[in-house]
């Protein structure tokens, strides 16, 4: 059975988190993300003028999916699309013989731009990968019966590398006890519900903040609109239009906040929220938790997971994902 640890190293501010991947003879940096179900990866296909800076998969070493294509959209409206072969893809010594891999034709600017990222490796359900005309498997999914447990974890952390790990759980990660949750996988998403959450204080007790899913390929923290503004008011925040969210002072004042999932409190500190200075050296920072009004749900994003060991568990029938404090 195989098993196996690949790093996750952060980008400047933790906006995303990148992975070494060897697909056919080219080995790549891309963004695990289980908010999205396709691996794709810039490509000798990819026009040079949008591929400069970036590490491309060349699709001679693959096979032709004759006649199949893909095409995605995400929720910043960034998006791509292309022609798919079947290649070799190991990702920390865990080997998927045959992985559909999605060789881009053409990228949405901010893909050219983040030249660090090379693409992305999607682990969401497979019911939403988007290959036409017979739909793929995720990574996970094609490696799944060889794996030692049917499970991955992440370990993401502030501005340092963290890691995943394909097939079993490494209990040095994390303290304490694990809190398993339900998922609801009709979305293709990760979806489970959250419970009450409190600003500053260690008892998630006000309101609920209801649905929302585990995304390791959004940076920030979505949440409720009414939720996002009570922690803006103790902490002293602003809704900037300019900006498009809400802002707050650098200065490290910021409250924690504390969210109840399965019963058990999770706590993201003050320090993660106060995201990133506007530009360079301002005192103001774009705030890590922002409102997740017109998503229909709320997203767990980067700052949230940097808090917790999360294990995205498919090994008992039915999905689970379990938390526990890193
Ligand atoms: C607007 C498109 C909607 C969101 C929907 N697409 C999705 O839900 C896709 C699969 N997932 C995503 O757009 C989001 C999750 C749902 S948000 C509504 N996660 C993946 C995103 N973070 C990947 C990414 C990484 C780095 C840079 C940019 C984007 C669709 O195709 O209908």
């Amino acid at each position: 059975a195989q098993s196996g640890e690949v790093a996750a190293d952060p980008q400047q501010y933790d906006q995303a988190y990148l992975s070494p991947v060897t697909i056919g003879n080219s080995e790549l940096m891309l963004d695990f993300d289980t908010g999205s179900a396709d691996l794709w990866a810039f490509s000798n296909e990819t026009p040079a003028s949008q591929s400069q800076g970036h590490e491309r998969y060349d699709s001679a070493t693959g096979t032709e999916l004759d006649g199949y294509s893909w095409s995605i959209t995400y929720g910043d409206q960034s998006g791509a699309g292309g022609n798919v072969y079947t290649d070799k893809v190991v990702v920390g010594g865990v080997t998927a013989t045959r992985q559909a891999v999605e060789a881009a034709t053409s990228v949405s600017a901010s893909f050219s731009q983040n030249i660090d990222s090379d693409g992305l490796l999607g682990l969401a359900f497979s019911s939403i990968n988007t290959v036409q005309p017979r739909q793929q498997t995720t990574f996970f999914d094609t490696v799944r019966p060889t794996l030692a447990k049917a499970l991955f974890t992440c370990d993401l952390r502030q501005g340092d590398a963290g890691s995943y790990t394909f097939g079993y759980i490494d209990s040095s990660k994390y303290q304490g006890t694990v809190t398993y949750v339900p998922v609801d996988d009709s979305q293709g998403f990760w979806q489970f519900t959250a419970g009450g959450y409190s600003v500053g204080g260690d008892n998630a007790t006000s309101g609920s903040v209801g649905t929302a899913i585990a995304d390791t390929g959004t940076s920030l923290l979505y949440l409720p609109a009414a939720v996002t503004k009570a922690y803006y008011e103790q902490a002293g925040g602003r809704y900037d239009n300019q900006q498009g969210g809400y802002t707050l002072p650098c200065n490290g004042g910021a409250p924690d906040f504390s969210v109840a999932i399965g019963g058990k409190t999770f706590t993201v500190p003050g320090s993660y929220i106060a995201y990133a200075p506007l530009t360079t050296g301002s005192s103001t920072c774009f705030g890590g938790i922002q409102p997740d009004t017109g998503i229909g749900f709320s997203i767990f994003g980067d700052v949230f997971l940097k808090a917790v060991y999360a294990i995205f568990d498919v090994s008992q029938g039915s999905p689970r994902l379990g938390f526990a404090a890193q």
